[in-house]
């Protein structure tokens, strides 16, 4: 279970996330919504420590998050993979380089650099790519691929950290619907195959209500919303995204691309509605 209390950040004056409590049990896909600047990002990039917090505490399974330093704070990082919108791959490096740096935590530093990795190595990759629907792309060079197909890599990378929690930030912000609805895919199939806590940010509302067991709203770095898909209505939705609601509706993925995923929907209680 991941627990944040009281979790706030403060850039030199800005709040862009006012004290937040949030419990998120294992498993679960969350999506976070909100217009541009309300903190999503800044919430997530806490979460693993990329932007460390102002103040309130991280807590994961009983850990401290918010105190680690060094090889401990290595170490959460490796267990909390975070897959960005601009994907962060070395486009000069063939793909299946660019996976294996994923294993940097396992594998130490000197040897991930010096691309030393072992044919066990390669086969995780290998396999990480396949269910991806990449391996055939594997000695290609990075650069030569799609945004898809590149956000598809990365997420292979993140899957060999052999994380906990997948942190996604607006990972199909820069996609074609075609492309955005195979990456959500892959992050639900993630979610419900290896049971990895998923929590993604979304500019678009239907793709939370598609793919995520539960939505945040976040307004101007405040939790506004917290509840299942079915409990966000309109109504709800419009109080969020304010004067980009009308955006945030049109934007989402098209309705041919855009079906229920199968699989079980856990209960998710409302907490918070404005
Ligand atoms: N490194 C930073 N330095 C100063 N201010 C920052 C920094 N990062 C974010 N902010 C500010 O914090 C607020 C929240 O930004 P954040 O990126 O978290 O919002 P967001 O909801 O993710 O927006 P977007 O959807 O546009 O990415 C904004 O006012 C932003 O300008």
């Amino acid at each position: 279970m991941l627990e944040l209390r009281q979790l706030s950040k403060e850039f030199k004056g800005n709040v862009a996330v006012k004290p937040a409590d949030l419990t998120i049990p294992d498993g679960q896909m969350v999506g976070i919504i909100g217009r541009s600047g309300a903190g999503k990002s800044t919430l997530l990039r806490m979460i693993n420590r990329l932007n460390d917090p102002s103040g309130g505490q991280i807590q994961f399974h009983g850990r401290d998050i918010t105190a680690m330093k060094g090889r401990e704070l290595r170490k959460w990082r490796n267990e909390c993979a975070m897959v960005f919108q601009q994907f962060n791959l070395v486009g000069r490096l063939n793909v299946i380089t660019n996976v294996m740096t994923g294993r940097l935590y396992h594998h130490g530093f000197v040897s991930s650099m010096l691309q030393q990795f072992s044919a066990r190595e390669r086969a995780f990759a290998v396999r990480a790519l396949d269910r991806l629907g990449m391996a055939h792309v594997a000695l290609q060079q990075t650069d030569t691929l799609s945004g898809g197909q590149m956000q598809r890599v990365a997420i292979a990378r993140a899957l060999v950290q052999e994380p906990k929690i997948m942190l996604a930030d607006e990972p199909i912000a820069s996609l074609d619907p075609l492309n955005a609805k195979v990456v959500m895919d892959a992050l639900r199939a993630i979610n419900q195959e290896d049971g990895i806590t998923v929590v993604c940010n979304l500019h678009t509302l239907d793709t939370a209500r598609t793919y995520c067991d539960r939505i945040i709203g976040m307004q101007d770095g405040n939790i506004v919303f917290d509840g299942p898909p079915k409990a966000l209505t309109d109504k709800a939705a419009r109080t969020i995204y304010g004067a980009e609601a009308a955006e945030a509706f049109s934007e989402a993925l098209t309705s041919t691309s855009l079906q229920q995923p199968s699989g079980k929907r856990p209960e998710v209680e409302t907490r918070v509605v404005n």
